[in-house]
């Protein structure tokens, strides 16, 4: 079954709380955002674990050097996993993945910039990780023509665990179960929504719907 992944990209520690107390009955991965870990630092890690025990915590620290280093300052914090970038040399990737075995944690790869999704999501897979995020970041899915379904597509043809992260919603997020995804993730469609309960329920309804 596909899990269901809240993207929370608010900016205090706070508000953050607040969205995971409203979504956490409707999805399995509670996302500390980048901009989110930036403003607030790794103590916010640690307050929603302390609030959501029985939820994985997903730290997208987004590591492009120091794999070991970042990895473990998020896992000491309190994250079951942690992104690191798909564009940075694979040392970096193979640290992160060996602090996570220390902890007996999870590494994910962002493939945010990744020319070639399909090929790099083979090569990290190899590696260890958990699963590879196919990820437009906000400021691709700005760009015109942007469309979720490439990266949906990427997923079906890498036959490697994957989630998607771009602006999936309540139009797309069948696709993206279809296509085999381990993880969906939604941020935006969450978070800015007038009823965030309700807009995860809905996702996470919409995923229960699929049969594979
Ligand atoms: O990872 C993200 C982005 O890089 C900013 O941190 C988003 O959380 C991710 O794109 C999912 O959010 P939505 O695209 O709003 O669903």
């Amino acid at each position: 079954m596909t899990k269901l992944q809240v993207a929370i990209d608010l900016l205090t520690t706070e508000a953050a709380l607040e969205l995971a107390g409203k979504v956490a009955p409707y999805v399995d991965i509670i996302e500390l955002g980048t901009p989110l870990i930036k403003a607030e630092g790794l103590s916010v890690v640690t307050a929603m674990k302390a609030a959501f025990p029985d939820k994985l915590v997903f730290a997208d620290m987004k590591t492009a050097d120091t794999g070991a280093l970042e990895a473990e300052m998020a896992f000491k914090a309190g994250a079951d996993l942690v992104t690191v970038m798909g564009t940075v040399d694979d040392a970096t990737i193979k640290g992160a993945i060996e602090a996570a075995k220390k902890y007996d944690r999870m590494v994910v790869v962002d493939t945010i910039g990744v020319k070639d999704r399909v090929q790099r999501a083979k090569e990290v897979t190899a590696f260890g990780v958990a699963f590879v995020e196919l990820h437009a970041g906000l400021d691709e899915q700005a760009l015109p023509g942007y469309s979720v379904q490439t990266l949906i597509g990427e997923g079906r043809e890498a036959k490697v665990p994957f989630s998607v992260a771009g602006g999936v919603n309540i139009d797309t997020i069948k696709d993206v179960v279809a296509a085999g995804a381990t993880v969906a993730v939604a941020g935006g469609a969450i978070y800015g929504a007038n009823d965030p309960a309700a807009a995860a329920k809905a996702l996470k309804d919409a995923i229960n719907t699929v049969t594979l």
